[in-house]
C-alpha cells in the first residue's frame, strides 16, 4: 500500500531529473489539478506559533485566538481547532514548548526545529505516511510490492549537496540537536545524523506557505506535491487555503506532460534565481535559464494570451509584441541594476519616499527602455505604492499608479489573468476608487490633489460604474483561478452586492453584467471598454509622469 498516492489525474514516474509528477489526462489552465488536505507537515513560522492558529493557520486578529492551556504557547481559533491538531501532534509537541519556556524563556521554537520535531514525533509513534516519507518505502507496511516499486525511496534529501555547504550543515547539526533535547531525549551521533537527514528533506521538500496578506510565511509538506520538479516557466503553480495547498494548471497541460512548479520567484533575475536554487542543489535548465528569457520574452511565448481577453489588458498584440526598448539596456545591465538594488541598504526609520527616489534612479535606464515589467522596478513600485495608499499626502497618486501595475506590469509578468496576485491588484483599484468616490462626492478631491488630469477624469467617470466591472472581472477570474473560500473574491462578492442595491443604475448594470456573461458580447463589449476600461487607461497613462515628476526631478506637482 503507498500512504501518499499520486492524486487522481497524476501518477509518479522518474528519469534524469529524479522522480517526477506527470499528467494523465489534460488540465486546462485554471484548473485543479489536486488538493492536499492531509500534510505531514503544516505549521507556521516561528514566532506565528502565538499569533497564527497552529491548526488551520488562520492569522488572528487582536485577541481572537486563545492559547493552549497547558504550553500557553500554541494558540487555537477554537475548541475544535485545538482538539484536530492535539489528536495530530500537539499531544507530543505541548511538553517540548514547556520544555522551550523553562530553559529558553520563550513561547516559539525557530520553524525547522519545530518541523524536525514534529517528525522525530511522528516517526517514534508510528504515523506509515511520515515512516514513507522520511525512512522510505521498505520501512513502510509493503501490502503489494507493486505499490512500493511505484512509492520509490524516501523524500530526496540531497545530504551530499547539503555537506558541501560546510555553514549550512552546521546549522542543521545545531538545529538536529537542539530539537533531540527538546523532545526530552538524550543526543548521540546517530540520532542527531538522522535528524540533520531530516532537515534536509524538509528543506528540499517542504513548501513555504506564503500568505502575501499577512505577509507570514510558514511549512507545508506533502509527500506527493513534493514529487513535482521545478521549472523557472512552471505549467502549475499552487495556492494555500488553512491546511490545504490546491494545484493547479497555470498553462494547458496535456495528457503525459510532466507538471512543474516554481521553487522561487519567476520574476527575479537569472542569477538570483539560479542563487535560490543552490539550496535544492540542481542547475535550472528550463528555457528561461538557458536562453536567458525576460518576462516580456516569456510572455510573449505564451499560449496563454487569448486568455487576457476577458481583463484589463486586452489587448493581446502588446502582449505578443510589448512596446519596450532592448536597445537601451542589456541583460547583464539588467543583472548589475538588479544586484545593486538589492545591496542598497536601507535605512529602517528612513523615509520611503528617500528609499523610493534611490531606487528610482537606479532603474532609469529600465524606465528608459519602458522596461517596466523588469526587476527590479515593480518592486520599486509596489513597495511605493504600498506607501502612497496609507499616505493622507500620496494617496491621490496611488490609483494611477495601480492603474499602472493593473495594465502595464502584471500582465507581463503573470500572463494568466485568473493569477491570484493580479485580481489583488484590480481590486486594490476597487478600493482607491471608493476612497476617491468619498473624496470627489464631498469636493476634498479637487482641493487637495495637485493632478488636474486625475481630478478630471474622476469627475466625468462614473466610479461606482468602473468598481462593478472590475468587480465582475475578479469575481469571474477567481472563480477560475483561486476558488470559492478565496477572501478576496467573497470581498469582491459582498461589495457587489452593495453596489447592486443602490437605485437608478439598472440599465448600466445590466450591460456590465451581459459583458461579464459574455465578454464578446457586442454591446456589453463595448460599454465596458468605453465605461471601464478607458478611465483605467487613462488614469494608468498619467503614471510615468508622475513618478518623473515625484521621483526624478522634485516635488513639482505636489502641493505643499
Ligand atoms: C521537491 S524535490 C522534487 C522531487 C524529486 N525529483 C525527487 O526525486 O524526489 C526537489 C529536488 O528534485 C530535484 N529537481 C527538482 N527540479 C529539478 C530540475 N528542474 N532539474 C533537476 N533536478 C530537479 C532536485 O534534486 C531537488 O532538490
Amino acid at each position: 500500500m503507498i500512504h501518499s498516492p499520486p492524486p487522481p489525474g497524476t501518477l509518479y514516474a522518474s528519469g534524469s531529473r529524479g522522480r517526477i509528477l506527470v499528467a494523465t489526462r489534460d488540465f486546462e489552465p485554471g484548473s485543479i489539478i489536486a488538493k492536499f488536505d492531509a500534510p505531514i507537515l503544516a505549521l507556521p513560522d516561528g514566532p506565528g506559533a502565538t499569533t497564527t492558529c497552529n491548526y488551520c493557520l488562520r492569522v488572528g486578529t487582536a485577541g481572537d485566538l486563545k492559547a493552549c492551556n497547558a504550553c500557553k504557547a500554541a494558540v487555537y481559533c477554537n475548541q475544535a481547532c485545538q482538539r484536530a491538531h492535539w489528536k495530530l501532534i500537539h499531544k507530543h509537541e505541548c511538553k517540548v514548548f514547556v520544555r522551550v519556556r523553562q530553559s529558553a524563556n520563550k513561547n516559539w521554537l525557530p520553524t525547522p526545529v519545530r518541523a524536525v520535531i514534529q517528525v522525530l514525533f511522528l516517526l517514534k509513534e508510528g504515523n506509515a505516511r511520515a515512516i514513507e516519507a522520511f525512512l522510505g518505502g521498505e520501512n513502510a507496511a509493503q501490502d503489494n510490492i507493486d505499490d512500493v516499486w511505484v512509492s520509490g525511496d524516501a523524500l530526496e534529501d540531497n545530504v551530499e549537496g547539503f555537506k558541501s555547504h560546510p555553514k549550512i550543515w552546521l546549522d542543521f547539526k545545531v538545529q538536529a540537536t537542539a530539537a533531540i533535547e527538546y523532545c526530552g531525549w538524550k543526543p548521540t551521533p546517530d540520532t542527531v545524523l538522522s535528524a540533520q537527514q531530516i532537515l534536509c528533506q524538509i528543506q528540499t521538500n517542504a513548501f513555504n506557505r506564503f500568505d502575501a496578506d499577512s505577509g507570514r510565511s510558514g511549512i507545508f509538506l506533502d509527500p506527493a506535491l513534493a514529487r513535482i520538479n521545478h521549472s523557472c516557466i512552471p505549467n502549475a503553480f499552487v495556492d494555500f487555503h488553512n491546511r490545504t495547498a490546491i494545484l493547479r494548471a497555470y498553462y494547458p497541460i496535456k495528457e503525459g506532460e510532466e507538471i512543474t512548479l516554481s521553487y522561487t520567484d519567476t520574476n527575479y533575475s537569472k542569477s538570483t534565481r539560479q542563487e535560490a536554487l543552490t539550496l535544492y542543489h540542481f542547475k535550472c535548465e528550463c528555457p528561461r535559464c538557458s536562453e536567458n528569457l525576460d518576462v516580456y520574452e516569456v510572455c510573449q511565448k505564451s499560449p496563454v494570451i487569448p486568455l487576457n481577453t476577458f481583463s484589463l489588458q486586452p489587448d493581446l498584440s502588446k502582449l505578443r509584441n510589448p512596446p519596450v526598448d532592448r536597445s537601451v539596456v542589456s541583460k547583464a545591465q539588467v543583472e548589475s541594476i538588479w544586484k545593486t538594488w538589492t545591496e542598497q541598504t536601507m535605512p529602517e526609520e528612513g523615509d520611503p519616499m528617500d528609499v523610493a527616489r534611490k531606487r528610482w534612479e537606479l532603474c532609469q535606464p529600465l524606465v528608459k527602455a519602458k522596461m517596466w515589467a523588469i526587476e527590479p522596478l515593480p518592486s520599486t513600485l509596489l513597495s511605493l505604492n504600498c506607501h502612497w495608499m496609507s499616505s493622507y499626502k500620496w494617496v491621490f497618486y496611488s490609483l494611477p499608479l495601480a492603474c499602472f501595475l493593473a495594465t502595464e506590469i502584471d500582465p507581463y509578468r503573470n500572463v494568466v489573468p485568473f493569477f491570484p496576485w493580479r485580481l489583488k491588484g484590480v481590486v486594490a483599484i476597487v478600493k482607491l476608487l471608493t476612497l476617491m468616490g468619498s473624496l470627489t462626492a464631498t469636493g476634498e478631491l479637487a482641493k487637495r490633489c495637485p493632478h488636474e488630469g486625475i481630478v478630471g477624469v474622476l469627475a466625468i467617470a462614473d466610479e461606482v460604474l468602473i468598481c462593478e466591472g472590475l468587480l465582475r472581472l475578479v469575481i469571474k477570474q477567481a472563480e477560475i483561478g483561486a476558488g470559492e473560500d478565496w477572501d478576496v473574491l467573497q470581498f469582491a462578492k459582498e461589495m457587489l452586492k452593495d453596489l447592486e442595491t443602490l437605485p437608478g443604475r439598472k440599465k448600466e448594470s445590466d450591460l456590465i453584467r451581459k459583458w461579464a456573461e459574455n465578454p464578446e458580447d457586442g454591446p456589453g463589449k463595448a460599454f465596458f471598454e468605453s465605461e471601464v476600461l478607458k478611465p483605467v487607461r487613462v488614469l494608468a497613462s498619467f503614471a510615468p509622469e508622475i513618478l518623473d515628476d515625484v521621483l526624478g526631478k522634485g516635488l513639482g506637482l505636489v502641493r505643499t
